[in-house]
Protein backbone atom coordinates (compact mmCIF):
# COMPACT_ATOMS: atom_id res chain seq x y z
CA UNK A 1 0.00 0.00 0.00
CA UNK A 2 1.18 3.81 -0.62
CA UNK A 3 1.56 5.72 2.58
CA UNK A 4 3.37 8.52 0.72
CA UNK A 5 1.24 11.52 1.46
CA UNK A 6 2.63 13.94 -0.95
CA UNK A 7 1.96 11.42 -3.67
CA UNK A 8 -1.76 11.37 -2.62
CA UNK A 9 -1.96 14.88 -2.73
CA UNK A 10 -0.84 15.10 -6.54
CA UNK A 11 -3.39 12.16 -6.94
CA UNK A 12 -5.77 14.17 -5.95
CA UNK A 13 -5.54 17.32 -7.52
CA UNK A 14 -5.38 15.31 -10.84
CA UNK A 15 -8.55 13.61 -9.79
CA UNK A 16 -10.35 16.80 -8.85
CA UNK A 17 -9.41 18.68 -12.67
CA UNK A 18 -10.34 16.21 -14.24
CA UNK A 19 -13.31 15.20 -12.04
CA UNK A 20 -14.85 18.86 -12.82
CA UNK A 21 -14.45 18.09 -16.30
CA UNK A 22 -16.20 14.35 -16.75
CA UNK A 23 -19.01 15.83 -14.49
CA UNK A 24 -19.92 18.33 -16.10
CA UNK A 25 -20.47 16.50 -19.47
CA UNK A 26 -22.42 14.16 -17.78
CA UNK A 27 -24.40 16.87 -16.17
CA UNK A 28 -24.88 19.36 -19.17
CA UNK A 29 -25.93 15.60 -21.06
CA UNK A 30 -28.19 15.16 -17.96
CA UNK A 31 -30.17 18.41 -18.47
CA UNK A 32 -30.39 18.42 -22.25
CA UNK A 33 -32.32 14.46 -21.52
CA UNK A 34 -34.01 15.98 -18.37
CA UNK A 35 -35.42 19.37 -20.39
CA UNK A 36 -36.33 17.67 -23.63
CA UNK A 37 -36.86 13.74 -23.35
CA UNK A 38 -36.16 11.97 -26.53
CA UNK A 39 -34.06 8.88 -28.36
CA UNK A 40 -31.68 11.25 -29.60
CA UNK A 41 -30.78 13.35 -25.97
CA UNK A 42 -30.68 9.66 -23.95
CA UNK A 43 -26.56 10.27 -24.10
CA UNK A 44 -25.88 6.91 -22.22
CA UNK A 45 -22.19 7.26 -23.13
CA UNK A 46 -21.66 10.25 -20.85
CA UNK A 47 -22.86 8.37 -18.14
CA UNK A 48 -20.84 4.92 -18.60
CA UNK A 49 -17.77 7.86 -19.08
CA UNK A 50 -18.45 9.02 -15.36
CA UNK A 51 -18.93 5.77 -14.14
CA UNK A 52 -15.51 4.56 -15.24
CA UNK A 53 -14.16 7.60 -14.10
CA UNK A 54 -15.12 6.56 -10.74
CA UNK A 55 -13.84 3.00 -11.14
CA UNK A 56 -10.41 4.50 -12.22
CA UNK A 57 -9.59 6.97 -9.48
CA UNK A 58 -11.83 4.76 -7.39
CA UNK A 59 -9.46 1.94 -7.70
CA UNK A 60 -6.36 4.09 -7.38
CA UNK A 61 -7.46 5.36 -4.11
CA UNK A 62 -8.03 2.18 -2.76
CA UNK A 63 -3.91 2.08 -3.30
CA UNK A 64 -3.62 4.37 -0.60
CA UNK A 65 -2.59 3.42 3.42
CA UNK A 66 -3.83 6.99 4.94
CA UNK A 67 -3.18 5.76 8.56
CA UNK A 68 -0.42 7.84 9.12
CA UNK A 69 -1.45 10.85 6.79
CA UNK A 70 -1.23 14.63 8.47
CA UNK A 71 -4.14 16.14 6.45
CA UNK A 72 -7.27 15.02 7.49
CA UNK A 73 -8.94 16.06 3.99
CA UNK A 74 -6.30 13.76 2.29
CA UNK A 75 -7.93 10.82 4.42
CA UNK A 76 -11.50 12.09 4.09
CA UNK A 77 -11.16 12.41 0.08
CA UNK A 78 -9.33 9.28 -0.58
CA UNK A 79 -11.83 7.40 2.03
CA UNK A 80 -14.91 8.66 0.03
CA UNK A 81 -13.28 8.05 -3.51
CA UNK A 82 -13.06 4.41 -2.13
CA UNK A 83 -16.29 3.63 -1.99
CA UNK A 84 -17.30 3.58 -6.23
CA UNK A 85 -21.34 2.62 -6.02
CA UNK A 86 -22.66 1.41 -9.48
CA UNK A 87 -19.24 1.53 -10.68
CA UNK A 88 -18.31 -1.76 -9.58
CA UNK A 89 -20.61 -3.77 -11.89
CA UNK A 90 -19.04 -5.24 -15.49
CA UNK A 91 -19.67 -3.36 -18.45
CA UNK A 92 -22.94 -5.19 -19.67
CA UNK A 93 -24.35 -5.09 -16.35
CA UNK A 94 -23.43 -1.32 -15.74
CA UNK A 95 -25.37 -0.53 -19.13
CA UNK A 96 -28.35 -2.49 -17.89
CA UNK A 97 -28.47 -0.81 -14.87
CA UNK A 98 -27.95 3.06 -16.49
CA UNK A 99 -30.64 2.14 -19.24
CA UNK A 100 -32.94 0.96 -16.45
CA UNK A 101 -32.21 3.55 -14.38
CA UNK A 102 -33.11 6.34 -17.85
CA UNK A 103 -36.29 4.17 -18.45
CA UNK A 104 -38.04 4.40 -15.85
CA UNK A 105 -37.78 7.81 -14.67
CA UNK A 106 -38.65 8.58 -18.11
CA UNK A 107 -41.99 6.26 -17.94
CA UNK A 108 -42.61 8.30 -14.83
CA UNK A 109 -42.08 11.29 -15.96
CA UNK A 110 -44.35 10.80 -19.53
CA UNK A 111 -47.35 8.82 -17.90
CA UNK A 112 -50.62 10.37 -17.80
CA UNK A 113 -54.02 9.65 -17.08
CA UNK A 114 -56.76 9.69 -19.98
CA UNK A 115 -60.39 9.91 -19.67
CA UNK A 116 -63.27 7.94 -21.42
CA UNK A 117 -63.65 10.83 -23.58
CA UNK A 118 -60.02 10.68 -24.31
CA UNK A 119 -58.50 13.65 -22.55
CA UNK A 120 -55.25 13.00 -21.24
CA UNK A 121 -53.69 14.63 -18.19
CA UNK A 122 -50.41 14.46 -17.00
CA UNK A 123 -49.21 14.46 -12.89
CA UNK A 124 -47.95 18.08 -13.02
CA UNK A 125 -50.16 20.21 -13.15
CA UNK A 126 -53.42 18.72 -13.71
CA UNK A 127 -53.39 15.64 -11.11
CA UNK A 128 -51.90 17.54 -8.62
CA UNK A 129 -54.46 20.22 -9.01
CA UNK A 130 -56.96 17.41 -8.88
CA UNK A 131 -55.75 15.94 -5.58
CA UNK A 132 -55.45 19.49 -4.05
CA UNK A 133 -58.73 21.33 -4.83
CA UNK A 134 -61.03 18.57 -5.40
CA UNK A 135 -63.54 17.74 -3.12
CA UNK A 136 -65.59 14.54 -5.27
CA UNK A 137 -64.64 11.66 -3.94
CA UNK A 138 -65.11 9.96 -6.75
CA UNK A 139 -62.85 12.54 -8.97
CA UNK A 140 -59.91 12.10 -6.41
CA UNK A 141 -60.45 8.32 -7.16
CA UNK A 142 -59.71 8.84 -10.95
CA UNK A 143 -56.30 10.63 -9.94
CA UNK A 144 -55.67 8.98 -7.14
CA UNK A 145 -56.34 5.31 -9.00
CA UNK A 146 -55.21 6.73 -12.77
CA UNK A 147 -52.04 7.66 -11.36
CA UNK A 148 -50.69 4.38 -10.27
CA UNK A 149 -51.75 2.52 -12.82
CA UNK A 150 -50.05 4.72 -15.37
CA UNK A 151 -47.06 5.45 -13.50
CA UNK A 152 -46.69 2.92 -10.56
CA UNK A 153 -47.77 -0.50 -12.41
CA UNK A 154 -45.08 -0.22 -15.53
CA UNK A 155 -42.36 0.08 -13.35
CA UNK A 156 -42.86 -3.42 -11.50
CA UNK A 157 -40.49 -5.45 -13.78
CA UNK A 158 -38.07 -2.40 -14.11
CA UNK A 159 -37.71 -2.21 -10.34
CA UNK A 160 -37.09 -5.48 -9.59
CA UNK A 161 -34.20 -5.93 -12.15
CA UNK A 162 -33.12 -2.77 -10.65
CA UNK A 163 -32.33 -4.34 -6.84
CA UNK A 164 -30.98 -7.05 -8.27
CA UNK A 165 -28.43 -5.06 -9.96
CA UNK A 166 -28.06 -2.80 -7.52
CA UNK A 167 -27.84 -5.37 -4.68
CA UNK A 168 -24.82 -7.10 -6.99
CA UNK A 169 -22.67 -3.52 -6.84
CA UNK A 170 -23.32 -3.32 -2.91
CA UNK A 171 -21.60 -6.89 -2.65
CA UNK A 172 -19.23 -5.89 -4.92
CA UNK A 173 -18.09 -2.86 -3.20
CA UNK A 174 -17.92 -4.87 -0.24
CA UNK A 175 -20.43 -3.02 1.12
CA UNK A 176 -23.81 -4.74 3.14
CA UNK A 177 -26.41 -4.52 1.16
CA UNK A 178 -27.66 -1.51 -0.86
CA UNK A 179 -29.85 0.81 0.39
CA UNK A 180 -29.07 -0.26 4.24
CA UNK A 181 -25.79 0.60 5.03
CA UNK A 182 -24.40 3.06 1.66
CA UNK A 183 -27.25 5.34 2.38
CA UNK A 184 -26.67 5.36 5.76
CA UNK A 185 -23.10 5.81 5.52
CA UNK A 186 -23.57 9.24 4.21
CA UNK A 187 -25.01 9.96 7.69
CA UNK A 188 -21.44 8.91 9.65
CA UNK A 189 -22.89 8.15 13.15
CA UNK A 190 -22.88 4.31 13.54
CA UNK A 191 -25.86 4.88 15.74
CA UNK A 192 -28.24 6.66 13.10
CA UNK A 193 -30.42 3.75 12.64
CA UNK A 194 -31.41 4.28 16.37
CA UNK A 195 -31.18 7.68 16.25
CA UNK A 196 -33.85 7.79 14.03
CA UNK A 197 -35.67 4.91 16.46
CA UNK A 198 -35.46 7.31 18.96
CA UNK A 199 -36.51 10.48 17.30
CA UNK A 200 -39.75 8.58 15.89
CA UNK A 201 -40.62 7.85 19.65
CA UNK A 202 -40.12 11.29 20.39
CA UNK A 203 -42.58 12.19 17.91
CA UNK A 204 -45.53 10.10 17.99
CA UNK A 205 -47.15 11.47 20.93
CA UNK A 206 -47.14 14.53 19.02
CA UNK A 207 -48.42 12.88 16.15
CA UNK A 208 -51.37 11.27 17.82
CA UNK A 209 -52.63 14.47 19.28
CA UNK A 210 -52.90 15.52 15.57
CA UNK A 211 -54.22 12.38 13.85
CA UNK A 212 -56.93 12.76 16.28
CA UNK A 213 -58.19 16.51 15.54
CA UNK A 214 -61.96 16.87 16.80
CA UNK A 215 -63.15 17.97 13.26
CA UNK A 216 -62.11 14.63 11.39
CA UNK A 217 -62.75 11.81 14.03
CA UNK A 218 -60.90 8.97 13.27
CA UNK A 219 -61.09 5.39 14.47
CA UNK A 220 -59.95 4.14 11.81
CA UNK A 221 -57.44 4.82 8.92
CA UNK A 222 -58.24 7.40 6.38
CA UNK A 223 -58.22 6.82 2.71
CA UNK A 224 -55.34 7.84 1.01
CA UNK A 225 -56.83 9.94 -1.90
CA UNK A 226 -58.59 12.76 0.50
CA UNK A 227 -55.65 14.05 2.41
CA UNK A 228 -55.19 16.49 -0.50
CA UNK A 229 -51.86 15.27 -1.75
CA UNK A 230 -51.20 12.70 -4.43
CA UNK A 231 -49.08 10.81 -2.17
CA UNK A 232 -50.92 11.98 1.46
CA UNK A 233 -46.90 13.12 1.86
CA UNK A 234 -48.41 16.60 3.07
CA UNK A 235 -51.60 16.79 4.49
CA UNK A 236 -52.26 20.91 4.36
CA UNK A 237 -54.85 20.24 1.32
CA UNK A 238 -57.59 19.13 4.14
CA UNK A 239 -56.43 22.39 6.19
CA UNK A 240 -60.10 23.62 5.57
CA UNK A 241 -61.75 20.55 7.04
CA UNK A 242 -59.58 21.05 9.95
CA UNK A 243 -59.22 24.95 10.32
CA UNK A 244 -59.93 25.20 14.15
CA UNK A 245 -60.88 29.12 13.98
CA UNK A 246 -63.01 29.22 10.29
CA UNK A 247 -63.14 33.31 11.18
CA UNK A 248 -59.92 34.02 12.51
CA UNK A 249 -56.48 35.03 10.21
CA UNK A 250 -56.54 32.52 6.37
CA UNK A 251 -53.28 31.48 5.98
CA UNK A 252 -53.01 30.49 2.24
CA UNK A 253 -51.74 33.31 -0.08
CA UNK A 254 -52.54 31.42 -3.10
CA UNK A 255 -55.43 33.49 -3.91
CA UNK A 256 -53.70 37.18 -3.43
CA UNK A 257 -50.69 35.38 -5.66
CA UNK A 258 -52.61 34.94 -8.69
CA UNK A 259 -54.45 38.20 -7.54
CA UNK A 260 -51.42 39.82 -8.26
CA UNK A 261 -50.32 37.67 -11.31
CA UNK A 262 -47.36 36.79 -10.05
CA UNK A 263 -45.35 34.40 -11.94
CA UNK A 264 -42.85 31.78 -11.79
CA UNK A 265 -39.96 34.40 -12.33
CA UNK A 266 -41.85 36.89 -9.45
CA UNK A 267 -41.66 33.77 -7.21
CA UNK A 268 -37.66 32.91 -7.61
CA UNK A 269 -36.71 36.69 -7.41
CA UNK A 270 -39.17 36.95 -4.43
CA UNK A 271 -36.67 33.82 -2.78
CA UNK A 272 -33.49 35.73 -4.38
CA UNK A 273 -34.34 38.51 -2.15
CA UNK A 274 -34.59 36.94 1.43
CA UNK A 275 -31.56 35.01 0.63
CA UNK A 276 -29.60 38.43 -0.30
CA UNK A 277 -31.42 40.27 2.35
CA UNK A 278 -29.33 37.49 4.60
CA UNK A 279 -26.28 38.99 3.06
CA UNK A 280 -26.36 35.74 1.61
CA UNK A 281 -25.22 35.26 -2.33
CA UNK A 282 -27.57 36.45 -5.17
CA UNK A 283 -28.20 34.02 -8.07
CA UNK A 284 -25.48 34.76 -10.99
CA UNK A 285 -26.66 35.57 -14.36
CA UNK A 286 -26.21 32.24 -16.12
CA UNK A 287 -29.23 31.04 -13.54
CA UNK A 288 -31.70 33.23 -14.74
CA UNK A 289 -30.77 32.84 -17.67
CA UNK A 290 -30.27 28.98 -18.28
CA UNK A 291 -32.94 27.95 -15.85
CA UNK A 292 -36.44 25.94 -17.15
CA UNK A 293 -38.61 27.60 -13.80
CA UNK A 294 -41.90 26.73 -15.92
CA UNK A 295 -42.97 23.28 -17.46
CA UNK A 296 -42.34 24.33 -21.79
CA UNK A 297 -45.60 24.55 -23.47
CA UNK A 298 -43.45 23.82 -27.09
CA UNK A 299 -44.80 20.36 -26.16
CA UNK A 300 -41.10 19.07 -25.37
CA UNK A 301 -41.56 16.23 -22.79
CA UNK A 302 -39.61 16.73 -19.68
CA UNK A 303 -39.16 15.69 -15.65
CA UNK A 304 -41.02 17.92 -14.00
CA UNK A 305 -40.27 17.18 -10.39
CA UNK A 306 -38.64 20.01 -9.24
CA UNK A 307 -34.77 19.93 -8.89
CA UNK A 308 -31.36 21.65 -8.68
CA UNK A 309 -28.41 21.39 -10.69
CA UNK A 310 -24.25 21.94 -10.12
CA UNK A 311 -22.69 22.06 -12.99
CA UNK A 312 -19.40 21.69 -11.79
CA UNK A 313 -17.47 24.55 -13.37
CA UNK A 314 -18.21 27.06 -10.64
CA UNK A 315 -20.08 29.65 -12.53
CA UNK A 316 -23.28 27.12 -13.89
CA UNK A 317 -25.82 26.52 -11.52
CA UNK A 318 -29.96 26.04 -12.50
CA UNK A 319 -33.26 25.26 -11.01
CA UNK A 320 -35.70 23.04 -13.29
CA UNK A 321 -39.30 23.08 -12.06
CA UNK A 322 -42.31 23.26 -13.53
CA UNK A 323 -43.75 26.02 -11.68
CA UNK A 324 -47.46 26.78 -10.90
CA UNK A 325 -48.68 29.80 -8.63
CA UNK A 326 -49.76 28.06 -5.78
CA UNK A 327 -48.14 28.54 -1.89
CA UNK A 328 -46.53 25.37 -1.83
CA UNK A 329 -44.67 25.95 -5.08
CA UNK A 330 -43.77 29.24 -3.49
CA UNK A 331 -41.81 27.01 -0.83
CA UNK A 332 -40.99 24.46 -3.19
CA UNK A 333 -39.16 27.41 -4.78
CA UNK A 334 -37.50 28.24 -1.95
CA UNK A 335 -36.45 24.87 -1.11
CA UNK A 336 -34.73 24.35 -4.36
CA UNK A 337 -32.93 27.83 -4.11
CA UNK A 338 -31.66 26.40 -0.55
CA UNK A 339 -30.21 23.89 -2.52
CA UNK A 340 -28.27 26.73 -5.19
CA UNK A 341 -27.47 28.90 -2.38
CA UNK A 342 -25.18 25.46 -1.39
CA UNK A 343 -24.02 25.06 -4.51
CA UNK A 344 -22.59 28.80 -4.75
CA UNK A 345 -21.47 28.90 -1.01
CA UNK A 346 -19.29 25.73 -1.76
CA UNK A 347 -18.06 26.00 -5.16
CA UNK A 348 -14.42 26.32 -4.07
CA UNK A 349 -14.62 23.26 -2.18
CA UNK A 350 -12.76 20.05 -3.84
CA UNK A 351 -15.35 18.32 -6.01
CA UNK A 352 -15.25 16.03 -3.51
CA UNK A 353 -16.73 18.29 -0.95
CA UNK A 354 -19.32 20.21 -2.56
CA UNK A 355 -22.02 18.35 -1.08
CA UNK A 356 -24.32 18.70 2.02
CA UNK A 357 -22.60 18.05 5.75
CA UNK A 358 -24.82 15.34 5.29
CA UNK A 359 -28.10 15.01 2.84
CA UNK A 360 -30.57 16.01 5.47
CA UNK A 361 -28.55 19.53 5.31
CA UNK A 362 -28.91 20.05 1.69
CA UNK A 363 -32.33 19.43 2.06
CA UNK A 364 -33.16 21.72 5.08
CA UNK A 365 -31.65 25.14 3.96
CA UNK A 366 -33.90 26.58 1.79
CA UNK A 367 -36.92 25.06 4.42
CA UNK A 368 -35.32 27.19 6.93
CA UNK A 369 -35.86 30.21 5.08
CA UNK A 370 -39.50 29.45 4.27
CA UNK A 371 -40.32 28.83 7.96
CA UNK A 372 -39.91 32.53 8.06
CA UNK A 373 -41.64 33.60 4.83
CA UNK A 374 -44.49 31.03 5.85
CA UNK A 375 -45.47 33.60 8.56
CA UNK A 376 -48.75 35.89 8.24
CA UNK A 377 -46.55 38.93 8.98
CA UNK A 378 -44.33 37.90 6.09
CA UNK A 379 -46.46 37.26 4.10
CA UNK A 380 -48.70 40.44 4.68
CA UNK A 381 -45.04 42.19 4.36
CA UNK A 382 -45.09 40.89 0.88
CA UNK A 383 -48.82 41.81 -0.09
CA UNK A 384 -49.58 37.82 0.03
CA UNK A 385 -52.53 38.31 3.25
CA UNK A 386 -54.12 41.52 3.85
CA UNK A 387 -55.89 40.72 7.18
CA UNK A 388 -53.11 39.44 9.68
CA UNK A 389 -54.33 39.42 13.35
CA UNK A 390 -52.22 38.56 16.53
CA UNK A 391 -54.44 36.70 18.47
CA UNK A 392 -54.72 33.13 19.85
CA UNK A 393 -57.23 31.84 17.15
CA UNK A 394 -55.06 33.40 14.39
CA UNK A 395 -51.89 31.59 15.91
CA UNK A 396 -53.50 28.08 16.48
CA UNK A 397 -55.00 28.14 12.16
CA UNK A 398 -50.96 29.07 11.48
CA UNK A 399 -49.72 26.17 13.68
CA UNK A 400 -52.39 23.48 12.28
CA UNK A 401 -51.41 24.67 8.74
CA UNK A 402 -47.85 24.15 9.49
CA UNK A 403 -48.42 21.30 11.26
CA UNK A 404 -50.22 19.66 8.12
CA UNK A 405 -47.62 19.87 6.25
CA UNK A 406 -44.57 19.62 8.51
CA UNK A 407 -46.04 17.03 11.22
CA UNK A 408 -47.99 14.83 8.82
CA UNK A 409 -44.86 14.40 6.28
CA UNK A 410 -42.79 13.04 9.09
CA UNK A 411 -44.28 8.94 8.92
CA UNK A 412 -44.31 9.09 5.25
CA UNK A 413 -40.65 10.50 5.21
CA UNK A 414 -40.02 8.08 7.50
CA UNK A 415 -41.67 4.50 5.54
CA UNK A 416 -40.42 5.25 2.96
CA UNK A 417 -36.64 3.89 3.04
CA UNK A 418 -38.19 1.84 5.76
CA UNK A 419 -39.72 -0.17 2.66
CA UNK A 420 -36.46 0.68 0.40
CA UNK A 421 -34.32 -0.79 2.79
CA UNK A 422 -36.27 -3.81 3.38
CA UNK A 423 -36.43 -3.93 0.07
CA UNK A 424 -32.75 -4.15 -1.00
CA UNK A 425 -31.62 -6.53 1.45
CA UNK A 426 -34.48 -9.04 0.60
CA UNK A 427 -36.61 -8.30 3.91
CA UNK A 428 -39.28 -7.72 1.04
CA UNK A 429 -39.41 -10.35 -1.85
CA UNK A 430 -40.86 -8.71 -4.57
CA UNK A 431 -43.96 -10.48 -4.35
CA UNK A 432 -44.48 -8.64 -1.47
CA UNK A 433 -43.74 -5.16 -2.79
CA UNK A 434 -47.66 -3.77 -2.52
CA UNK A 435 -48.67 -5.57 0.78
CA UNK A 436 -45.35 -4.11 2.44
CA UNK A 437 -45.67 -0.88 1.18
CA UNK A 438 -49.53 -0.88 2.52
CA UNK A 439 -48.54 -2.55 5.73
CA UNK A 440 -45.53 0.37 6.44
CA UNK A 441 -48.58 3.20 4.74
CA UNK A 442 -50.97 1.21 7.78
CA UNK A 443 -48.51 1.26 10.44
CA UNK A 444 -46.83 4.67 9.85
CA UNK A 445 -49.58 7.40 8.43
CA UNK A 446 -52.78 5.87 9.21
CA UNK A 447 -53.87 5.26 5.67
CA UNK A 448 -55.47 2.70 3.36
CA UNK A 449 -56.39 2.08 -0.09
CA UNK A 450 -59.49 3.66 -1.01
CA UNK A 451 -59.76 0.65 -3.87
CA UNK A 452 -58.36 -2.96 -3.54
CA UNK A 453 -54.59 -3.28 -3.99
CA UNK A 454 -52.94 -6.47 -5.56
CA UNK A 455 -49.26 -7.56 -6.84
CA UNK A 456 -50.07 -6.60 -10.07
CA UNK A 457 -50.34 -2.56 -8.49
CA UNK A 458 -46.46 -1.29 -7.40
CA UNK A 459 -47.96 2.29 -6.14
CA UNK A 460 -44.53 2.70 -4.30
CA UNK A 461 -43.13 3.37 -8.30
CA UNK A 462 -45.95 6.35 -8.46
CA UNK A 463 -43.97 7.81 -6.04
CA UNK A 464 -41.06 10.40 -8.13
CA UNK A 465 -38.00 8.99 -5.41
CA UNK A 466 -38.74 5.40 -5.99
CA UNK A 467 -38.12 5.00 -10.26
CA UNK A 468 -36.10 8.10 -9.71
CA UNK A 469 -33.72 6.10 -7.05
CA UNK A 470 -33.27 9.40 -4.94
CA UNK A 471 -32.67 8.66 -1.36
CA UNK A 472 -35.71 9.73 0.82
CA UNK A 473 -34.59 9.69 4.60
CA UNK A 474 -33.17 12.77 3.95
CA UNK A 475 -36.40 14.25 3.98
CA UNK A 476 -36.95 13.50 7.29
CA UNK A 477 -33.95 14.31 8.60
CA UNK A 478 -34.28 17.61 7.36
CA UNK A 479 -37.96 18.38 8.35
CA UNK A 480 -36.41 17.46 12.22
CA UNK A 481 -32.82 19.59 11.87
CA UNK A 482 -34.38 22.40 9.89
CA UNK A 483 -36.35 23.20 13.18
CA UNK A 484 -33.09 23.48 15.24
CA UNK A 485 -31.50 25.78 12.56
CA UNK A 486 -34.57 28.05 12.69
CA UNK A 487 -34.33 28.41 16.06
CA UNK A 488 -30.58 29.05 16.37
CA UNK A 489 -31.00 31.35 13.66
CA UNK A 490 -33.88 33.03 15.23
CA UNK A 491 -32.00 33.14 18.76
CA UNK A 492 -29.14 34.80 16.27
CA UNK A 493 -31.56 37.44 15.15
CA UNK A 494 -32.47 38.23 18.57
CA UNK A 495 -36.01 37.23 17.88
CA UNK A 496 -38.60 37.68 21.21
CA UNK A 497 -41.39 35.94 21.65
CA UNK A 498 -42.83 32.11 20.58
CA UNK A 499 -40.54 30.42 17.85
CA UNK A 500 -43.99 30.17 15.20
CA UNK A 501 -43.42 33.89 15.02
CA UNK A 502 -40.50 34.57 14.21
CA UNK A 503 -38.56 35.96 10.70
CA UNK A 504 -35.17 36.08 10.19
CA UNK A 505 -35.91 38.60 6.95
CA UNK A 506 -33.15 40.93 6.93
CA UNK A 507 -31.05 39.41 9.55
CA UNK A 508 -27.24 39.67 8.51
CA UNK A 509 -25.96 37.40 12.19
CA UNK A 510 -28.78 34.57 11.12
CA UNK A 511 -27.32 34.97 7.35
CA UNK A 512 -23.60 34.61 8.71
CA UNK A 513 -24.63 31.33 10.88
CA UNK A 514 -25.72 28.87 7.63
CA UNK A 515 -23.24 30.79 5.09
CA UNK A 516 -20.32 29.42 7.00
CA UNK A 517 -21.98 25.97 7.42
CA UNK A 518 -22.26 25.63 4.08
CA UNK A 519 -19.02 26.97 2.81
CA UNK A 520 -17.49 23.74 4.69
CA UNK A 521 -19.52 21.46 2.11
CA UNK A 522 -18.85 17.92 3.02
CA UNK A 523 -15.36 18.65 4.10
CA UNK A 524 -16.33 18.06 7.91
CA UNK A 525 -18.17 15.14 9.69
CA UNK A 526 -22.06 16.79 10.14
CA UNK A 527 -21.64 17.13 13.83
CA UNK A 528 -19.15 19.22 13.68
CA UNK A 529 -21.27 21.72 11.57
CA UNK A 530 -24.84 21.37 13.62
CA UNK A 531 -22.14 22.24 16.69
CA UNK A 532 -21.49 25.99 14.28
CA UNK A 533 -25.48 26.57 14.18
CA UNK A 534 -27.18 24.94 17.14
CA UNK A 535 -23.77 24.84 20.13
CA UNK A 536 -24.33 21.10 20.12
CA UNK A 537 -23.69 18.28 17.91
CA UNK A 538 -26.88 16.36 18.01
CA UNK A 539 -30.55 16.27 16.43
CA UNK A 540 -33.10 16.82 18.50
CA UNK A 541 -36.93 17.01 18.13
CA UNK A 542 -37.34 19.50 20.41
CA UNK A 543 -36.72 22.69 18.41
CA UNK A 544 -39.92 21.29 16.29
CA UNK A 545 -42.05 20.59 19.88
CA UNK A 546 -41.48 23.46 21.18
CA UNK A 547 -42.35 25.57 17.72
CA UNK A 548 -45.85 23.34 17.97
CA UNK A 549 -46.08 23.70 22.10
CA UNK A 550 -49.38 25.94 21.23
CA UNK A 551 -51.13 23.52 19.20
CA UNK A 552 -49.77 20.37 21.09
CA UNK A 553 -51.76 21.58 24.39
CA UNK A 554 -54.70 23.19 21.95
CA UNK A 555 -55.35 19.47 20.11
CA UNK A 556 -54.68 17.80 23.63
CA UNK A 557 -57.68 20.24 25.58
CA UNK A 558 -59.52 19.42 22.39
CA UNK A 559 -59.14 15.80 21.93
CA UNK A 560 -59.99 15.53 25.78
CA UNK A 561 -63.24 17.55 25.80
CA UNK A 562 -64.10 15.13 23.06
CA UNK A 563 -62.69 12.55 24.36
CA UNK A 564 -61.70 11.37 20.92
CA UNK A 565 -60.18 7.61 19.90
CA UNK A 566 -56.36 8.69 19.37
CA UNK A 567 -54.65 7.16 16.43
CA UNK A 568 -57.12 4.23 14.28
CA UNK A 569 -57.01 1.12 16.89
CA UNK A 570 -60.21 -0.15 13.93
CA UNK A 571 -57.09 -1.29 11.79
CA UNK A 572 -59.28 -3.45 9.49
CA UNK A 573 -62.37 -1.01 8.61
CA UNK A 574 -62.85 -0.34 4.85
CA UNK A 575 -64.06 2.53 3.10
CA UNK A 576 -67.16 0.92 0.62
CA UNK A 577 -65.55 0.34 -2.29
CA UNK A 578 -67.29 1.93 -5.58
CA UNK A 579 -69.16 -0.53 -7.52
O1 LIG B 1 -38.39 15.89 -3.90
C1 LIG B 1 -38.50 16.94 -3.31
C2 LIG B 1 -37.90 18.22 -3.89
C3 LIG B 1 -36.89 17.88 -4.98
C4 LIG B 1 -35.39 17.98 -4.52
O2 LIG B 1 -35.02 19.33 -4.44
O3 LIG B 1 -35.23 17.41 -3.23
C5 LIG B 1 -34.47 17.23 -5.54
C6 LIG B 1 -34.84 15.75 -5.69
C7 LIG B 1 -33.98 15.13 -6.76
C8 LIG B 1 -32.76 14.51 -6.42
C9 LIG B 1 -31.95 13.94 -7.41
C10 LIG B 1 -32.38 13.98 -8.76
C11 LIG B 1 -33.58 14.61 -9.09
C12 LIG B 1 -34.38 15.19 -8.10
N1 LIG B 1 -33.09 17.33 -5.04
C13 LIG B 1 -32.22 18.18 -5.62
O4 LIG B 1 -32.48 18.86 -6.59
C14 LIG B 1 -30.86 18.21 -5.02
C15 LIG B 1 -29.83 18.88 -5.65
C16 LIG B 1 -28.56 18.91 -5.09
C17 LIG B 1 -28.31 18.27 -3.88
C18 LIG B 1 -29.34 17.59 -3.25
C19 LIG B 1 -30.61 17.56 -3.81
N2 LIG B 1 -39.14 17.06 -2.13
C20 LIG B 1 -39.68 15.86 -1.50
C21 LIG B 1 -40.01 16.07 0.00
C22 LIG B 1 -40.98 17.17 0.23
C23 LIG B 1 -42.32 17.10 0.13
N3 LIG B 1 -42.89 18.30 0.46
C24 LIG B 1 -41.91 19.18 0.72
C25 LIG B 1 -41.96 20.51 1.09
C26 LIG B 1 -40.77 21.16 1.28
C27 LIG B 1 -39.56 20.51 1.13
C28 LIG B 1 -39.50 19.15 0.74
C29 LIG B 1 -40.69 18.52 0.56
C30 LIG B 1 -40.95 15.41 -2.27
O5 LIG B 1 -41.44 16.18 -3.11
O6 LIG B 1 -41.38 14.30 -1.98
ZN1 LIG C 1 -34.34 19.00 -2.14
Amino acid sequence: KNTDELDAKKFLDEYNTTAEVVWNAYTEASWKYNTDINEANKQLEKNLEMSAHTLRYGQKARQYDTTDFQDPSVKRIIKKLSDIERAALSPAELEEYNTLLSNMETKYSVAEVCRDDGTCHPLDPDLQKIMAESRDYDELLFAWKGWRDSAGKVLRQDYKRYVELANKAATLNGMTLNGKSFWRSLYETPTFEEDLESLWKELEPALYKKYGPEYINLKGPIPAHLLGNMWAQTWSGIMDLVMPYPDATQVDATPAMVAKGWNATRMFQESDNFFTSLGLLPMPKEFWDKSMLEKPSDGRQVVCHASAWDFYNRKDFRIKQCTVVTMDDLITVHHEMGHVQYFLQYKDQPVSFRDGANPGFHEAIGDVLALSVSTPKHLQSIGLLDKVENNHESDINFLMSMALDKIAFLPFGYLMDQWRWKVFDGRIPSTEYNKEWWNLRMKYQGLCPPVTRTEDDFDPGAKFHIPANVPYVRYFVSFVIQFQFHKALCDAANHVGPLHTCDIYKSKEAGKLLGDVMKLGFSKPWPEAMTMITGQPKMSAQPLMQYFQPLIQWLEAENNKNNDIRGWPEYNWKPSMPG
